[in-house]
């Protein structure tokens, strides 16, 4: 199979490839690497194969060779080329990252995990768009898909806390620049044990007023918080809530709407998204068995007992990030009823919530082929 890869050395697509050689995807496919700013330039030789020289990303003839294409360059250049080479009759598989063909009628978001049937109905119906989710809710969905495979969830609000990787490499490097700013600003303080800690708190506040670069987040996240993600709609959600209910539904394939609604709150972590859900059940259930449900999920659910001890050490990002397990911990009955449940989510965003379900969506097209052939 011929495979274009559009995207491969930005930040998603960086994770994509490296889990790609983990996995040793590459052995099982022709890869062709293409640039939107240097054809012609030395292609890299990933999983031992010569990857040739970079082919023109805006070619149409040059996409129009690859039976399937991934790309992980971005909701601008799948806007601008998808349609033109669909118009052009190519019909191979269009995998994307980014979210602009998310909610097409002919795309299905893929979260095979939780998904794997809706994927493979789509396959046999003959369509040929899968398209990686938004990192929450893909994380939310490797969570506690479990609960929503047993139809036990009325309804779910999601508070987010997610990091500054979702915005892109300038947002990570912006949140630390500005974490030095601070250390910067209060050092001499810092290493003075006898200055008094209003006086650093005083200066601390002024620096992250004044000081911390916002260029990119368009408000200081170092030592704050930034409490909208994404455009405003008129209903008072940001998409990044908007996506909440219309992707998890997507993906899930519900016959009734599951509402699903929140806020969505960046925070000064550097790759790993957590979600604080409270979740409405249809049935008051034991608590070991909504346990038992929530493992049984997927593979990659870490289930943290709701003790203080564990869930410090492993329910946060210094625990989970880099890894493709999505912690899932502090699951108890809230005050307000039986059938009234919390759980906090976690995962890394570049992984479940960007990259991982890309490449296992080419597995899943790569085993087709092998039984075809
Ligand atoms: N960031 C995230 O968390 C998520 C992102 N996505 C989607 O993935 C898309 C890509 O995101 P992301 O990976 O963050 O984007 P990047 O900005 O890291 O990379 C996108 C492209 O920018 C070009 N580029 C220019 N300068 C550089 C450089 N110095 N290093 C690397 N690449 C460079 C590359 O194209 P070229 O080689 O052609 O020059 C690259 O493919 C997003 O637009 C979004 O649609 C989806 C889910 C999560
Ligand atoms: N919006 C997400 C990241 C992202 O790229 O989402 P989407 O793929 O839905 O545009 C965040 O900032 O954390």
């Amino acid at each position: 199979m011929k495979v274009g890869l559009i995207g491969w050395r930005g930040m998603v697509g960086s994770v994509l490839m490296q889990r790609m050689v983990d996995e040793n995807d590459f052995a099982l496919i022709e890869p062709v690497y293409f640039t939107t700013s240097n054809p012609g330039a030395i292609a890299p030789s990933l999983g031992g194969k010569d990857g040739g020289t970079l082919q023109d990303a805006y070619s149409l003839d040059a996409l129009k060779a690859m039976d399937t294409i991934i790309s992980c360059q971005g909701g601008d250049y799948t806007t601008e080329i998808f349609p033109k080479l669909r118009a052009a009759g190519w019909s191979g598989y269009w995998i994307d990252a980014a979210s602009t063909l998310r909610m097409e009628d002919d795309a299905v978001i893929v979260l095979d995990p939780v998904n794997s049937g809706l994927i493979e109905c789509a396959l046999d119906r003959g369509v040929k768009n899968y398209i990686g989710g938004n990192c929450t809710n893909s994380i939310l969905l490797m969570g506690v898909g479990g609960l929503f495979r047993e139809g036990l969830v009325e309804w779910v609000s999601s508070m987010t806390y997610q990091a500054a990787s979702g915005g892109g490499a300038n947002h990570m490097r912006e949140l630390l620049k500005g974490m030095g700013v601070i250390n910067a600003a209060v050092a001499d303080e810092l290493a003075t044990p006898s200055s008094a800690i209003l006086d650093i708190d005083r200066k601390v506040a002024a620096t992250i007023r004044n000081d911390v670069p916002r260029e990119f987040f368009g408000a200081p996240l170092a030592g704050g918080l930034i409490p909208w993600i994404d455009k405003q709609l008129d209903n008072g959600q940001s998409k990044e809530e908007w996506k909440g209910q219309a992707e998890v539904n997507k993906i899930l394939g519900t016959e009734a709407v599951i509402p699903v609604d929140g806020l969505c709150v960046r925070i000064g972590a550097m790759r790993c998204h957590s979600l604080a859900l409270t979740l409405k059940l249809n049935k008051d259930l034991p608590l070991e068995e909504i346990e038992a449900i929530i493992k049984s999920g997927n593979d990659w659910v870490k289930w943290v007992p709701n003790d203080r001890e564990i869930t410090v050490s492993e329910l946060t990002p210094a625990s989970i990030t880099g890894g493709l397990q999505i912690g899932v911990g502090r699951v108890r009955k809230l005050n307000l009823g039986p059938q009234y449940l919390s759980a906090f989510v976690i995962g890394d965003q570049l992984l479940w919530g960007a990259a991982e379900p890309l490449r296992r969506m080419l597995r899943i097209l790569l085993a087709r082929a092998g039984q075809a052939a």
